[in-house]
């Protein structure tokens, strides 16, 4: 598992969705950040032009890296592990709906373990399974299986 060897980390919206107002994008992808703030010792913090460790953008079909988006559904977003240039970043399919049928902060929450290092889970409660689920973000618990996995690289 690569891991950022630093606990201080940037993040930049580079773009935004029509799907909700840039207030709730911005909410949305702090509290998913938080979520992993919460139980490790890394911090983000966001910046507004220039280069980000975590560059986050919404992009359709061919968006400039070589895994493009496939319309509605299917893939909703992906994230690199961490490095540099594109290590860290997460792109989320704009063909998507973020707000009724995909909440962006689950799939920002779920993109961001990826940013941090972490790779799938076999755990069907936990947030890194393959397969989106919908949880209320306002009650949201990071399930234990995603704690031990960042733990075992940031704890
Ligand atoms: C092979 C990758 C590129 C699939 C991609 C993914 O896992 N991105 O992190 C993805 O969009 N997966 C879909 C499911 C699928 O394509 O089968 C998904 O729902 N990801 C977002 C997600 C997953 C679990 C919890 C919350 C959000
Ligand atoms: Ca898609
Ligand atoms: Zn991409
Ligand atoms: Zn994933």
């Amino acid at each position: 598992n690569l891991k950022w060897e630093k606990n201080s980390l940037t993040y930049r919206i580079e773009n935004y969705t029509p799907d909700m107002s840039r207030a709730e994008v911005e909410d949305s992808i702090d509290k998913a950040l938080q979520v992993w703030a919460k139980v490790t010792p890394l911090r983000f913090t966001k910046i507004n032009n220039g280069t980000a460790d975590i560059m986050i953008s919404f992009g359709r079909q061919e968006h400039g890296d070589f895994y493009p988006f496939d319309g509605p559904d299917g893939t909703l977003a992906h994230a690199f592990a961490p490095g540099p240039g594109i290590g860290g970043d997460a792109h989320f399919d704009d063909d998507e709906t973020f707000t009724f049928r995909y909440v962006l902060f689950m799939v920002a929450a779920h993109e961001f373990g990826h940013s941090l290092g972490l790779s799938h889970s076999d755990d069907p409660g936990a947030l890194m399974y393959p397969v989106y689920s919908y949880r209320n973000p306002d009650t949201f618990i990071l399930p234990l299986d995603d704690v031990n996995g960042i733990q075992s690289l940031y704890g």
